[in-house]
């Protein structure tokens, strides 16, 4: 038996058949009969649309407990219960509290961001700041793409991830000094959106035992990336590293790549020939793999950002290359898409999310956004998450250049195990959140199920606690959002990935900012430059000090002094002792601990690199 997805009691489910696989498209309810929606001219005499966010208004939420009615709430679920029925797939907005007031002034501002929305798909420079087309939507649906030159780019570079991955597979294509002839292992080095989707998709779709198991190397911490190689062991020599950077310039990248090859060469092996490149045409990336004759090249379009990239050869190699089917990934994302080009807000699940977040959130980030998925292999889909939203939402101006500080701020790891973690918080603590369940109906592969007590099984427990947690949380007045998927597949996991993108497209129009630029990743990228050019200051005036017969051990104060960085004293100390730390040729006298009482020397004159 099966129940309908997110009703709270038992005694208010209905009973249809299981699901099966030669059933693919179960369905619990006929599409929703649309709600009349007031004509958009009408409303707009209503609303102050020019304002740059139409604000909350008492008597819209503030102050008030979300409905608690049984018969009211359960008629509530039926009337809004969102469902596409060749995905599977299921939004429950009930236990959001909007009025349909909401709904109502929110109409002209939607139907603004369902037009913005298709000037982007037909090629529009979306991301103004950075002058850039915005295509991840092109990448499934060729079709889509606003000139033929890019259509064709899209077809061949999906063509040929699927060449090379079937040739990796096959054993055509091969490490030239594995015992076993084969590719065994993917490193895949890569940051920020190089990296998160590749991680999601693997842990969600990656079989049990994928003919490559993947790594990743995600960070320039040295002993990550040890300990990454140190797992590979022997097995170096059957791994294909894929180095993947848009912008080809990423220094955590540069630095997982430098590692890699040096381990590459202290095991005898010529990188060259193990080593992949996904990045865009001509960038320092690109040109190093292309001096150096690595295994291949893929591209990475101007046009795709990273945290939109999933759908490109940032995620569509790994995949292929765990035997994931990418072509169904790309037909999910791609159903998922056509459902939210309607412009009938109650029909398209994007316009749905976005509008319950502005509901929840106040449209200004009031309240988080806890992500929480009932299945393991989803674990890292509100890591995923979190970059897509707060990388986009996250802006200090307005796309009018007001100050706004934007934001929505999401976290989670998996129910239940969250239940035994921070779930008391949410269910009695601090009311700054709402919850996203994320739902599984199948628990198990068709077979497999078993009963461990009379007529429950485990997966039985998994859905009692996600149906328990959100009754609970509601009767608090806790606000949640359910979507639903029948099963973990690559269509499920690619509409999850569409619907979520979009949603987080359609909120940016709805709050007025670029949700496709990164400014604020610049600044702290510029200031780490900035440490890293101090550092080399400190060291040269240490070596100018200590190559003086006798050396001359400087206090702190006496090397900001020579450096002519009076102002970054304390960042000086830091330097001194991070590099003390690490058993680097300074030699500190005295306390750590007592920043003013140290004296620093080199225990090397004229050491590379700090002359
Ligand atoms: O792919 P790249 O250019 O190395 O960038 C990695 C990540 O860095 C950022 O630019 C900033 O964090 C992300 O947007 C991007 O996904």
């Amino acid at each position: 038996m099966t129940t309908v997805p997110g009703i709270l009691s038992s005694s208010v489910a209905i009973t249809i058949k299981p699901y099966s696989k030669s059933q693919p498209t179960t369905n619990f309810f006929t599409r929703n009969t649309l709600r009349n929606i007031r004509p958009v001219s009408r409303i707009h005499s209503l609303t102050g649309i020019s304002s740059p966010l139409i604000p909350m208004e008492d008597g819209d939420k503030r102050g008030k407990s979300v409905e608690k009615n049984p018969e009211v709430l359960w008629r509530r679920y039926v009337d809004w219960l969102y469902q596409h029925k060749d995905l599977g797939l299921f939004l429950d907005v009930s236990r959001i509290g909007f009025t349909d007031e909401f709904f109502e002034r929110m109409e002209p501002r939607m139907q603004k961001a369902f037009v913005a929305m298709g000037e982007l798909e037909k090629g529009a420079i979306a991301n103004p700041d950075e002058r850039r087309m915005v295509g991840h939507y092109w990448l499934r649906n060729s079709k889509l793409a606003p000139n033929s030159f890019l259509r064709v780019q899209i077809d061949d570079t999906l063509d040929a991830i699927c060449n090379f991955a079937d040739k990796v597979l096959s054993g055509e294509i091969k490490p030239p000094l594995s015992p076993t002839g084969r590719f065994t292992q993917v490193l895949s080095v890569g940051i920020g959106g190089s990296a998160l989707g590749p991680q999601f998709v693997a842990e969600a779709l990656a079989p049990d035992n994928p003919p490559l198991k993947i790594r990743f190397v995600d960070n320039t911490d040295p002993a990550g990336i040890d300990h990454q190689i140190a797992q590979l062991g022997p097995e170096l020599a059957s791994t294909l590293v894929i180095v993947v950077s848009k912008s080809g310039g990423t220094p955590e990248t540069r630095n997982g790549l430098l590692e890699v090859q040096k381990a590459f060469r202290e095991a005898g092996l010529d990188f060259s020939k193990q080593g992949v490149a996904i990045t865009q045409e001509d960038s320092l990336l690109d040109r190093t793999a292309k001096i150096e004759g690595w295994l291949a090249r893929f591209p990475m379009f101007d046009w795709v950002g990273g945290r939109t990239s999933e759908m490109s050869a940032v995620g569509l190699l790994p995949a292929a290359l765990q035997a994931i089917d990418v072509r169904e990934l790309l037909a999910g994302a791609s159903l998922m898409d056509e459902e939210n080009r309607t412009t009938e807000v109650k029909n398209n699940p994007a316009a749905l999310l976005a509008l319950c977040w502005y509901w929840a959130s106040d449209g200004v980030g009031s309240k988080d956004m806890v992500v929480l998925p009932y299945k393991d292999s989803l674990l890292l889909f509100s890591r995923y998450l979190q970059q897509l939203v707060m990388e986009s939402i996250g802006k200090e101006f307005d796309l009018d250049g007001n100050r706004v500080n934007q934001g929505l701020t999401v976290y989670g790891n998996k129910g239940s195990t969250d239940q035994h973690a921070y779930i008391q918080q949410l269910r009695d603590g601090v009311h700054n959140f709402f919850v996203t369940f994320i739902e599984v109906l199948r628990d198990r592969p068709p077979g497999h199920d078993w009963e461990l007590e009379p007529g429950v099984t485990c997966g039985d427990y998994l859905f009692g606690m996600l149906q328990g947690t959100r009754s609970a949380l509601y009767a608090n007045d806790r606000e949640s959002i359910t979507v639903t998927v029948e099963e973990v597949t690559p269509r499920s996991v690619g509409a999850l990935i569409a619907l979520y993108e979009r949603a987080v497209g359609f909120y940016a129009s709805l709050v007025n900012i670029n949700a496709y630029h990164q400014p604020g990743v610049e600044a702290g990228k510029k200031a780490a430059g900035e440490v890293l050019s101090l550092q080399k200051r400190v060291l040269s005036i240490l070596n100018e000090a200590s190559c003086k017969e006798p050396v001359e051990p400087l206090t702190v104060e006496e090397i900001a002094d020579r450096c002519h960085a009076v102002e970054e004293i304390e960042m000086i100390y830091k330097i001194v002792a991070h590099m003390a730390a690490n058993d680097r040729a300074i030699i500190t006298e005295g306390s750590c601990g007592s920043p003013r009482s140290i004296k620093v020397f080199l225990g090397e004159c004229n050491v590379e690199g700090y002359i």
